[in-house]
């Protein structure tokens, strides 16, 4: 009974795919201006915290843990906090040495979850080798977790339960939402399997729609490094929705790519520019020749990193709403 229904939509999704399939003929995709919509949210987010402090509350407050010298993790984290001052949040950054031991940052997440001061906590990935990522996210309050990343806030997020979602999972459900493409019944694929980035897009694409629940009620395919490449091609040309969180530059070009599908690129790889003899950022796709194939494609940067920032703000007022309750 279940599998003859299960059977039947399926055979619908497919006849609705054959019947409806996009005669794109325009030959660009449109760019999405992730900047652009995330100083919108900004704007909005601004406004928020105005109304918390009007109500006599301080306003919210975010905390990044930044440890070791990590150039790019520096400047992402200065991205976070400029950020936070435009909407009004105040924040600090503690910096710590590489040689940090796992205990030490223990005991500083440990004193911001005791500071009720504090609502949101960042600590910021990737931690030096010594230290076990997941151990110290799990040992940040969950109602703090502005990240996402505690085994309990990951739970309910699985489970469609959560305050706190990641931020990038939701900066990319934002970025799709605001395309208006139908995202029910499509297919989706993400190239990544990473517990912060890939996994958790996949969890929001596949899953329903009912309620508040974020989901996307896509059919939604994980490739991840032992996915042989012409398997990753062949799911790739059947794609709507494309979403890769990989950091090759390049892995996804033009020939893979369905006609009129939507790429969200949440790739960022630092390479050599040649012309100008510095590192700039680039993202997982080939942008100049996937957006003639494209119907909608975020650029790097200004796709989806600004969005990201954005929804660590959106988190930090959530989780002070939750911490003042
Ligand atoms: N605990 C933790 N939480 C994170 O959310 C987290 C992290 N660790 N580690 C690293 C990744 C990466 N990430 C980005 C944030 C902003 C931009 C961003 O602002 N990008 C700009 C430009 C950045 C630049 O100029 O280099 C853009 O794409 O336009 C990118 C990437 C957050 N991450
Ligand atoms: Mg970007």
């Amino acid at each position: 009974m279940h599998r003859s229904n299960i059977l039947c939509r399926i055979t619908g999704v497919l006849k609705t795919s054959c019947s409806h399939r996009h005669q794109h003929t325009n030959t660009q995709a449109t760019i999405i201006d992730g900047k652009k919509i995330a100083n919108e949210i900004l704007k909005n987010l601004k406004a928020e915290v105005e109304d918390i402090v009007k109500a006599g509350k301080r306003a919210p407050c975010l905390t990044a843990i930044l440890v070791g010298d990590n150039a790019a993790s520096a400047t992402y984290v200065r991205n976070k906090m400029v950020a936070a001052k435009k909407v009004g949040i105040s924040s600090d950054t503690i910096r710590l040495p590489t040689e940090t031991s796992q205990d030490k940052l223990l005991e500083e997440v440990n004193k911001l979850n005791n500071d009720e001061k504090v609502d949101g906590i960042i600590v910021q990935l990737p931690l030096p080798k010594h230290i076990d990522e997941q151990k110290v996210f799990n040992s940040v309050l969950r109602t703090k977790d502005v990240d996402g990343f505690s085994a309990s806030n990951f739970g309910l997020f699985s489970l469609n339960m959560c305050a706190l979602a990641p931020a990038t999972p939701l900066a990319v459900h934002e970025l799709i939402l605001r395309t208006g493409i139908e995202t029910k019944g499509k297919n989706a694929v993400v190239c990544g399997r990473s517990k912060n980035v890939g996994l958790p897009i996949a969890m929001l694409l596949h899953s329903d729609t009912h309620g508040d629940i974020l989901g996307m009620d896509a059919t939604t395919t994980i490739c991840h490094r032992f996915t042989p490449p012409d398997q990753l091609t062949h799911y790739l040309q059947n794609a709507d929705i494309v979403v890769s969180a990989v950091g090759i530059p390049n892995l996804i070009q033009a020939h893979m790519v369905k006609k009129g599908a939507c790429i969200i690129d949440v790739g960022i790889s630092h390479v050599k520019d040649p012309s100008a003899n510095q590192f700039k950022l680039v993202g997982d796709v080939d942008f100049e020749n996937v957006s003639k194939v494209a119907s909608f494609i975020t650029p790097v940067p200004g796709g989806v990193g600004p969005m990201t920032v954005v929804m660590l703000m959106k988190n930090t007022i959530i989780a002070s709403r939750l911490n003042s309750s």
